[in-house]
């Protein structure tokens, strides 16, 4: 079978402007992208340039953080349940309008039991309330790049995504934050294989592109493929040089 390439334009072609970045992509070869909080931009010229290109938009964050203040979430802080369903229903509107089929939900910076209830909490209801076919999705994010956010280990989120037992909502694998924390990105894969409906793959530590570090890629590209995983892999990491150039992956 064969696999789905996303590129990430937050992270890919960090020289171009924006709404460049979409035309850079589509010129090597992806007919989808994920931006990671593409909210400064109206709706409407996101969708102009996904038309252009002949793209569709697979993934964005939530919530907004430039319209929240910078924070990277705040799905596990029990202060802020009602501000998280108020932007949740701006984030639900945006994804109906780019037709988003993932929406990555950040937790922010907490920790404890209190937390972890209202993220569960937060979730079961951010589930019952989004739109026909979009998938929330949990993606654990490893202390140095995340000081202090809540969700740091896989084991953590395979627990709050059972107590939230929600068929919308799913684990966002990325081979860079998995390879940080637990020290074996391939092991991570097989182990929550089957809570995974979004790949991002990125090298670790330095978070270069495939092959630059210690994540085995040829590991892990025997597993997806083994898996017979039919999502989405995105390319999400800082390329030293060209981004063209750092695109082996994809041929493997
Ligand atoms: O891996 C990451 O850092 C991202 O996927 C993300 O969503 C953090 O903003
Ligand atoms: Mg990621």
């Amino acid at each position: 079978m064969s696999l789905k390439f996303a590129a990430n334009l937050s992270h890919l072609w960090p020289e171009l402007p924006f709404l460049e970045r979409f035309v850079a992509a589509a010129a090597a070869g992806f007919e989808a992208v994920e931006v990671l909080f593409p909210y400064d931009i109206a709706a409407k010229e996101i969708q102009r340039a996904l038309i252009a290109n002949g793209q569709r938009l697979v993934l964005i964050n939530a919530p907004p953080p430039n319209y929240t203040g910078g924070a990277r979430g705040f799905a596990a802080q029990p202060e802020m349940v009602e501000r998280f369903q108020y932007d949740m229903k701006r984030v639900f509107r945006y994804a109906e309008v780019l037709k988003v089929p993932f929406v990555h939900v950040m937790t922010g910076v907490a920790e404890g039991d209190a937390a972890k209830q209202t993220l569960i909490d937060n979730l079961k209801w951010a589930s019952s309330e989004a739109p026909e076919g979009l998938t929330l999705t949990l993606e654990p994010l490893n202390a140095v790049a995340q000081p202090g956010y809540f969700l740091n280990d896989y084991a953590l989120a395979a627990e709050v995504l059972a107590a939230v037992d929600a068929p919308n909502v799913g684990l966002q694998y990325d081979s860079y934050h998995a390879q940080m924390i637990h020290g074996d990105a391939v092991a991570v894969f097989d182990q929550y294989l089957p809570l995974i409906r979004h790949i991002q793959i990125g090298d670790s530590p330095d978070r270069g592109a495939p092959e630059t570090g210690e994540v085995d890629f040829d590991g892990l590209f025997e597993r997806i493929r083994a898996a017979e995983y039919a999502g989405w892999i995105s390319g999400e990491y800082s390329p030293n040089g060209p981004s063209e150039e750092s695109l082996g992956w994809m041929l493997r």
